[in-house]
Formats: structure tokens, sequence, C-alpha cells
């Protein structure tokens, strides 16, 4: 039997976007971690978007130099190196294939599983040199520290206490939670393009777990969609100095729908230099259950919860079964009248 290939032509083909009027995102809330009431500016982002920069962080330069440095080093290595790696599956090597599921992007990509505070010993990874190692272990140390001082500000500024409630979720040292760290590399495209079109490099999404750390170099690409104007896409200005939270949909469970996952996608256009991205995925123990918080549904908040419990363990495997963009918070809604109903059973 003959097994034709699909000639990769095809591929990049089915990638273009047609021509789409979108605008620079000049008001991309910028949080000094430093600054005065930074947990309510924090809170505010998170309510409005569910993304927003951090500046004046206090992560070294040296410590994003070096992955960055190694991550262009990885990528720029022989393919059947890299590909030795791979497929990701869902951790190691990747190009072009997202999950397993049929999502396809303009882009390769490593991803790799998280042990308390550095690469997991699981991830037989030949193409990570030790210095890539090295420069990931340290780097994951920082994002830990600032995924904890933003759920930190965010349980602050919600009122939940205690402050380290949801930190914990992600950076407690009681039981194993379940992070992931993504690079990202969107070359530029080859074929010239149609005046206005560009090429999907990653689809529109949310990211499942809590929150969610990005980094890029000085290359254009993100956009996030704005939940309070119909959800109209805007480009994110690149800045290599900044650090790029986006809520996640737990994130958003548990605050009872009052803090947003944010639809984000990356797009490329030929000619573009390319992008580098490092991601920092913080998603809590398997076991962990995400509801909304008793404290945000007290008397004086006034909601009824909006999403029925479920483990993390349950919301992850269905993400891996799901397509890169369905609303996988969908079917953990609970109906507004089962709501009501479950509301007037507590105080009856
Ligand atoms: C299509 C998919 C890729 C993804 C797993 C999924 O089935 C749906 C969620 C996707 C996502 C998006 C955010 C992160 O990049 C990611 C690692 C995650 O946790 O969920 C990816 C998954 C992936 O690339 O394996
Ligand atoms: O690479 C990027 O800039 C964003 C990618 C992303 O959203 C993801 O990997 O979940
Ligand atoms: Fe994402």
């Amino acid at each position: 039997m003959v097994v034709l290939a699909k000639p990769a032509a095809l591929e990049q083909i089915s990638l273009l976007r047609t021509p789409e009027p979108w605008e620079t995102l000049s008001g991309v809330p910028a949080v000094d971690l430093s600054g005065p009431d930074a947990a309510g500016h924090v809170v505010r982002a998170c309510e409005r978007l569910g993304f927003f920069s951090v500046v004046n962080h206090g992560v070294p330069a040296g410590v994003v130099d070096r992955l960055e440095a190694e991550a262009v080093r990885f990528f720029a290595s022989a393919q059947a190196d890299k590909d030795a790696s791979g497929p990701a599956d869902p951790f190691g090597y990747g190009s072009k294939r997202i999950g397993r599921n049929g999502d396809m992007g303009w882009l390769e990509y490593l991803l790799l599983a998280i042990d308390r505070d550095a690469l997991s010993d699981s991830m037989a990874c030949p193409a990570a040199s030790s210095a890539l190692r090295e420069a990931i272990n340290e780097y994951v140390v920082a994002m830990r520290w600032l995924a904890r001082t933003v759920l930190e500000m965010v349980a602050e500024g919600l009122g939940v206490s205690p402050r380290g409630a949801l930190a914990d979720m992600v950076t407690g040292d009681d039981a194993a939670s379940d992070q992931v760290f993504r690079l990202n590399h969107y070359p530029p495209c080859p074929l010239p393009l149609p005046p206005s079109c560009s090429v999907t490099g990653f689809g529109e999404h949310t990211d499942p777990q809590l929150v969610s750390i990005l980094r890029s170099n000085g290359a254009a690409g993100l956009q996030v969609a704005l939940h309070d104007d119909g959800g109209r896409w805007v480009s994110v200005p690149p800045n290599r100095d900044a650090f790029f939270v986006n809520v996640g949909d737990s994130l958003q469970v548990l605050t009872n729908g009052r803090l947003k996952s944010v639809r984000h996608r990356v797009v490329a256009g030929s000619g573009l230099k390319s992008r580098v991205s490092m991601i920092y995925f913080g998603g809590p123990p398997l076991a962990q259950r995400i509801a909304p918080l008793p404290q945000l549904l007290q008397a004086g908040h006034g909601s009824l919860p909006l999403y029925r419990e479920f483990t993390w363990g349950e919301y992850k495997k269905a993400a891996y079964r799901s397509r890169l963009g369905d609303n996988r918070l969908a079917p953990f809604e609970e109906p507004p009248v089962a709501a009501a109903a479950h509301h007037h059973h507590h105080w009856s």
C-alpha cells in the first residue's frame, strides 16, 4: 500500500490566515511589582483582561539572557538531533504539530515537565545540552518565585486568606504540583505571503493551569482577545524586559469567574524576525480539587458557584482530548438554574 505524505507546502498553506485587521494594544496593563497597591493592580488586570505584564520584577537579566542564548542554540542544532528528542508526546521536541488532536502551527518547540524546582529526571531529551538544562533550572526557580508572588497578590487583592491559599497549589512543597516548561521558536515564514496575510504560529486557546508566565525575545506576534470588547484581537507589543502573565482556566474557576482566563494566539508573517518564547505553566497537583473558593461565595460577594468541582487530573485528561481552540471549561459550567437550585438547597 502506498501511503501519501501530505506535501510540506500544503501544510504551510493550511496555516495561512486571511487578512484580518488588528491593532496594537497600547494599554497592556503593566504592574510594577514593587510599586504601591501592586495586588490591586494585579486583580484589576486579571478581571478586565486576564493578562498583564510585570515590570521591576527583580529577576536578573543574566538568568533570562542565558536561557534565551541556550534556546537559540538548541533550535539552531541539526534537525536530526532535535528529532531524536521527539515527537512531543506530550513532552520532548515537536515541530508544527501541537497536542495529539490535529492542531498545527508554524513553530517548533521543546515541552518539558518540571518536578518541584528543576527539570524532571524523566525527561530523556538527548538534544538538550547540560548548559540548556542548567539555564532552564535556574530560570524555573525565578518563575516559581514570580508565580508565587503573583498568586499571593491575587489572594490579597481578592481578600482570600490565607495569603498562600492559591500560591501553595503551584509552589507549595507538601505535594508535587504539575508544572510544565515550554520553549517555542517561530521561524519567519519562508513563503512570500500575499499582502497583510499571516500564518498561524500558535492557534487561539486559553491555558488550562492557574497561571502561565511568558517571556519572549523582541519579536512581535502575541495577540490577546479582549473580554470587554466582543473578543476583539489586539497585538501585544513585545518587551524583552517584562514577563507576561496569563490567567488560566483553573484560576478562573477558583475565583468563580471573577478573574478571566485569556484567549491568546501567536501569528507570524513573512519577513518577520524569528520569535523565541519561554513559558512556565503553573498547575496544581493532580489530586487538587478545583472549585470556586468558599470565601468568594460568601454573603456580600453575592455569587452562586458557576462551576462544579473537578480535580486538576480530570481537567487535564479532558484537555488532552480536546482541540487547542475548544472551550474546555464549558462542560464544567453549572447551568444557571442548577446553580440557583444548589444555592437554594444550602439556605433552606
Ligand atoms: C491541543 C492541545 C495542546 C495542549 C494540549 C491540548 O490537547 C489542549 C491544551 C494545549 C495546551 C495549551 C497551553 C500549553 O501550551 C500546553 C502545554 C497545555 O498545558 O495545554 C498545551 C498542550 C500541549 O501543547 O501539549
Ligand atoms: O509562544 C508564545 O508566545 C505563546 C505560546 C502559548 O500560548 C503556549 O505555548 O501556550
Ligand atoms: Fe498559551
